[in-house]
């Protein structure tokens, strides 16, 4: 009831989306434009100490030094730190966790695990072919549903694991509750994911959806928040997300009986840690070595450094490409304290959500699908110094484009790391040049709807949708069929693409409902993020967050997802194509202005900026599907 009364909220009433959307009308034609300049490196941006860089390569030797400072790129950085997260836990009963009737015997470990084989690197195979063993094994324990189960074949570079999400989300659940119990009162365990927004607190009339929203902490105001427990409540698009055996669903069956999953573990240590359990979403039982992980990919000569952020540094290896993200670790990095394995852990749960929504994962009759999400290969916990090869890439990059962070040399023998194993999304949009307007509208249309199929599937706002975390590539072909596919509420639609490819990357302000938890920062912790130049487009969309939120960051805001659009419409109107002529900028200008009035993405997919690029529709619900 609740999910209809939501559906019902969305796209003005509950019409049917893409009827909608295929309706409105408008749209241009090809039009021409030419390239524009890359942005100028801040020379202000280039301090840091001359004696980090000795001794690693001849041309950094002779580059001038600088004294140290903390990073003060508030446009890339973020002071604030913990992922935030709250449950879903109808029914939740806080009592000891009963001991699963283990009937069914562990795989046996594989003897050599993480062993260096003399002349080569280690078999990494065999130790996440071990771990994948092992989840199914739990999972078939734990669920009587059928599972499809991954298999770790060789050569990762192609290979992308089919992560037992549902299994992966109980163990974080289990963990934050038995956290929740000994040493966090603060924590909140919402018994519903959906609450009227008439009980809110953080009134958000103006920007969200009317209706029903997921709940919100109580802001001092006095009132507790609103625990109404919808029973029998499924929320099927998250299921969807999750996988078959989601959480979710488990929960509102066992509404009837205990959940013995939803229990706190007992002092006899069922709770793993989370480094324990990034452990286990590696697959691995103990960390491997930088160059371990980045010689299954490619050879180590060959690894090259593509961009850096505040937190990683992105690598290309082979066809794949690494983010390294140094963690648990006391040392600042890039002026920053490291993330925990508890964060890290929450953003790799974000990866697999939005994976799930890739369009060639598991079920293909999916409600909500589309590709423009980074892919997620895999993940590896490293630990160790950084590896010369990794520091020669750093160098070199740093050389032609000027680091904004600190060399990667000091880190110490216990330092670890998480590394995302993804695919190579091509340059982020800040070094892409656009070709012309229908590039434009393309590169519009694929953001505006992937966020309308994630944020309709797991209320997910990305929250720091900058130019540095929009990836394109452009497919050459000319002969090839340049269109991609989305679903959107049962509905699986073609659009044209005129070639470019975009990857959304970057989730960590992200905002999203798993199906059984909302993850989040609180930004509010981190007043920096709003200080920005006045005028400058990404700050001032920060800001226009922070008034629809009201610093609720943990609520459900479709809204931000549009000022991010907005955002977009004017970057490509800033960075402008060098032919882009007057009718061009007089179509973005109207859109942006049309945006204003839209409170999500999947508004902003009605446009009819986009109209002539949305191609045929199909039905793909079962119910749709003709009889056999
Ligand atoms: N999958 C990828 N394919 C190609 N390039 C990538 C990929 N992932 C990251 N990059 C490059 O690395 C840069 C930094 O990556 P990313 O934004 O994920 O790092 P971060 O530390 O999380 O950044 P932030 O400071 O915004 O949190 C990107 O702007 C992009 O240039």
């Amino acid at each position: 009831m609740a999910v209809a009364a939501r559906e019902g909220a969305r796209g003005g009433g509950g019409g049917d989306a893409w009827a909608e959307i295929l309706a409105s009308g408008g749209g241009g034609g090809p039009r021409i434009g030419a390239v524009y300049e890359r942005r100028r490196a801040q020379e202000a941006s280039r301090q840091r100490n001359a004696d980090a860089r000795g001794g690693f390569a001849a041309a950094v030797e002779n580059r001038p030094s600088f004294a140290p400072v903390k990073r003060t790129s508030w446009n890339r950085s973020l002071s604030i730190r913990g992922r935030e997260s709250i449950f879903f836990a109808p029914g939740t009963n806080l009592q000891p966790q009963q001991k699963l009737c283990r009937a069914l015997k562990r795989p046996p470990k594989p003897c050599n695990r993480v062993k260096k084989p003399l002349g080569g690197p280690p078999d990494l195979s065999k130790e996440k072919a071990y771990f994948e063993e092992v989840d199914a094994f739990e999972l078939m324990e734990e669920s009587p549903s059928p599972k499809n189960f991954g298999t770790w074949a060789g050569g990762m570079e192609q290979s992308t694991i089919l992560h037992d999400l549902p299994a992966i989300l109980e163990r974080w659940k289990i963990f934050k509750l038995a956290r929740c119990a000994t040493s966090n009162p603060l924590f909140n365990i919402m018994e519903t994911p959906l609450v009227p927004s008439v009980n809110s607190n953080c009134s958000t009339e103006n920007y969200s959806e009317k209706g029903y929203r997921t709940p919100e902490k109580d802001r001092g105001s006095g009132m507790h928040p609103t625990r109404t427990i919808l029973s029998g409540y499924t929320n099927e698009r998250t299921k969807n997300i999750a996988g078959e055996t989601s959480i979710v669903t488990s929960f509102s069956e066992l509404n009837i009986e205990e959940p013995p999953r939803t229990s706190i573990p007992s002092s006899s240590g069922e709770a793993l840690t989370a480094f324990a359990q990034l452990l286990m979403v590696c697959r691995q039982s103990a960390p491997a070595t930088l160059a371990d992980v980045f010689s299954a990919y490619c050879k180590l000569g060959s690894i090259v450094k593509l961009g850096e952020g505040t937190y990683g540094e992105a690598y290309r290896a082979g066809s794949t490409v690494c983010k390294v993200v140094p963690f648990d670790g006391d040392s600042l990095v890039n002026g920053e304290t490291q993330k925990k394995s508890e964060e890290v852990l929450e953003e790799a749960l974000l990866c697999l959500t939005l994976n799930n929504l890739r369009t060639g994962q598991r079920d293909k009759a999916k409600d909500y699908s589309c590709d423009g999400f980074i892919e997620t290969k895999e993940f590896w916990v490293c630990k160790g110094p950084y590896d010369p090869s990794l520091i020669s890439a750093w160098e070199d990059w740093d050389s032609k484009h000027e680091s904004e962070n600190d060399h990667p040399k000091d880190f110490s023998n216990d330092q670890h790391y998480i590394i995302f194993v993804q695919a190579d999304g091509g340059r982020d949009l800040e070094k892409f040049a656009l070709l012309d307007y229908n590039e434009a509208r393309s590169l519009l249309l694929q953001v505006t709807a992937s966020l309308a199929v994630a944020e309709s599937a797991c209320e997910f706002e990305h929250r720091d949708l900058h130019w540095g975390n929009i990836l394109l590539a452009r497919d050459e072909m000319s002969n090839k069929d340049h269109t991609m596919s989305i679903t959107l509420q049962g509905k699986r639609i073609r659009a044209r693409t005129f070639g470019l490819t975009i990857s959304i990357i970057d989730f960590t302000l992200s905002r999203i409902n798993t199906g059984n938890a909302i993850l989040f920062l609180d930004l509010s912790e981190d007043p920096d993020l709003f200080k920005g130049a006045k005028g400058d487009k990404q700050a001032e969309t920060y800001r226009k967050m922070k008034q629809i939120t009201k610093e609720c960051w943990e609520g459900s805001f479709p809204k931000t997802n549009v000022v991010w659009l907005i955002y977009l419409v004017d970057i490509v109107l800033q960075k402008k194509y060098e032919a882009c002529n007057s009718t061009d900028e007089r179509e973005l200008r109207s859109f942006k202005k049309r945006l204003s009035s839209c409170s999500s993405a999947r508004d902003c997919l009605a446009d009819p900026i986009f109209s002539d690029l949305l191609l045929e529709e199909e039905d793909v619900r079962p119910s749709a599907m003709p009889p056999l």
